[in-house]
């Protein structure tokens, strides 16, 4: 089977939600998965400015007889990536369609007055996904210091332009293109480079020095600031992108409990978190619903993570393949997830000495949101909202009295993908009023300012397929019978 049509088929299961990007393509047993799942995230990236050269050049309208996910897979080579690389039938009809699917690329460049591919793309998402989100790289700390790869980088030729004073940096950033980079102005060790950066074949990135997450996703264990030699649950972990700078924040002292149904997903993280030098970590292959508070194992765990998963629509490239479909199907996939998200965080919030809990997902619907916190927060009158990052900009939707505590990210607003955080902390007095759970005091407002300065500042994904997924769709998979627990072991 040639890549394109190995490319098609995932593009048409994606489409049918039957399974995240990176399974799908790690399932697919295509030959060479790196190619596979290049040729799909290129795609994808382009798959509006696809869709309208091949609607305009009237390609699938005469005798050419492929799908629309064929068709885009193979224009993408001819006019974005390295030419068709297939032989066949397949070819000789791309060829003979070739100067009229470049003559509708020059038209669209025209109309859209761009004058590079990159440029068509950002003006294509514009107004669906945003602007084009940088490449971010978070250092991991555990193997490297950020000055070390400030002079890494410059020695590999990249220009530095300091750290960012501001978000406009970052979004102007995201509209460059050529070797150069910045230090986020949020996430410390986090740098922004332009977007699509390619990092894959870098040796600090082979070597577990640098972690290629998105700038969002980097904001959960941020804000969950274990202290060092603290004891953690990490609850949906893997791929393990969160679990791994939690424990560079915790210096690999203390003690991450790490749980995933995925017993794949497992395995890539453990992979992941041995390359990263991680060795806090004990993995389990459990569900994180059936995991006993009162254990006396995890009598002192002060911080959860709660990262469940989600309907991934906060990840532009994807709902881009997929279609925005609202309706009742989607209604009811959402209150699906809805109720899983509300037992987890619940079940998060009843471990004996949690002091602090944040609840994060990579979905843009309030459903998943702030209706699960709002629920949460009633089931659980113990806790409260913290405000969360207080200088982020988007802030939760105004549903409920606190939702001004979690924050939101897009594209759009915060140059990231679709993100949502929320933090939780226990109540120093369990008879407090609802009113006093609010974040909104200005004295509390000010020590969350405080405490993210002094206690986040100076501490400190791929997408590389044979690491598998991030955690951009997240499909929930029913509880296993049979639990397996693996433990890894210290690695040096
Ligand atoms: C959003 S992803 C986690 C991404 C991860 N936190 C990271 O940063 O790399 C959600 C994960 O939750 C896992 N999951 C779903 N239901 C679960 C459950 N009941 N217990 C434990 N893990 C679960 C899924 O297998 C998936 O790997």
């Amino acid at each position: 089977m040639s890549v394109y049509q190995a490319a098609a088929k995932i593009l048409d299961k994606l489409q049918r939600k039957e399974g995240a990007l990176k399974t799908l393509v790690y399932d697919s047993r295509f030959k060479n998965v790196r190619q596979l799942y290049a040729l799909l995230c290129e795609t994808l990236r382009y798959s509006a400015v696809l869709e309208e050269i091949i609607e305009n050049s009237r390609f699938l309208k005469g005798d050419v007889k492929m799908t629309l996910n064929l068709a885009k897979v193979v224009v993408y080579d001819l006019l974005f990536g390295k030419g068709v690389q297939c032989g066949g039938r397949l070819k000789a009809v791309v060829i003979a369609h070739r100067t009229r699917l470049r003559a509708e690329l020059a038209r669209l460049k025209v109309k859209k007055q761009v004058s590079n591919n990159m440029d068509l793309v950002t003006a294509a998402g514009g107004s669906a996904a945003g602007p084009a989100v940088p490449r971010y790289v978070r250092l991991n700390t555990l193997k490297i210091t950020t000055n070390e790869a400030i002079a890494y980088f410059k020695r590999q030729g990249y220009t530095y332009l300091g750290k960012a004073r501001s978000l406009d940096e970052v979004a102007e950033l995201g509209q460059k293109h050529g070797k150069r980079f910045l230090q986020d102005l949020h996430v410390p060790d986090l740098l922004a480079f332009p977007p699509g950066t390619d990092f894959h074949k870098d040796t600090l990135y082979t070597a577990g020095h640098l972690i290629l997450q998105d700038k969002a996703s980097c904001l959960p264990a941020l804000l969950l600031s274990p202290p060092v030699g603290s004891c953690v649950i990490d609850a949906c972990a893997a791929p393990g992108n969160k679990t791994s700078h939690l424990a560079a924040l915790m210096k690999n002292k203390g003690r991450i409990f790490a749980f995933d149904l995925d017993t794949k997903r497992l395995a890539t993280m453990s992979t992941l978190l041995l390359r990263a030098g991680v060795t806090c970590q004990e993995l389990a292959n459990q569900d994180f619903l059936t995991v006993k508070p009162d254990d006396p194992k995890y009598q002192k765990v002060s911080h959860i993570l709660m990262d469940p998963s989600c309907s991934g629509s906060g990840m532009p490239d994807l709902m881009r393949a997929l279609g925005d479909k609202n309706g009742p199907e989607q209604e009811k996939r959402l209150q699906s997830l809805s109720g899983f998200q509300c037992r987890a965080l619940s079940h998060a919030l009843s471990f004996p000495s949690v002091q602090r809990v944040v609840y994060s997902t990579c979905s843009i619907h309030q459903q998943e949101n702030e209706d699960v916190v709002k629920t949460t927060l009633e089931q659980n009158t113990n806790f409260k909202l913290v405000n969360a990052l207080p200088s982020w900009p988007a802030r939760g939707l105004n549903t409920f009295l606190d939702a001004g505590c979690c924050l939101r990210a897009s594209a759009l607003d915060t140059f990231t993908n679709g993100f949502f955080v929320a933090v939780f902390e226990r109540k120093s007095d369990g008879n407090e009023s609802s009113s006093e759970r609010i974040c909104s005091s200005k004295a509390e407002r000010n020590r969350n300012v405080e405490e993210e300065a002094t206690g986040v500042e100076g501490r400190f994904e791929s997408e590389d397929i044979s690491e598998l997924p991030e955690q951009e769709t997240c499909t929930r998979k029913k509880p296993r019978k049979k639990k397996r627990k693996t433990k890894t072991h210290a690695v040096n």
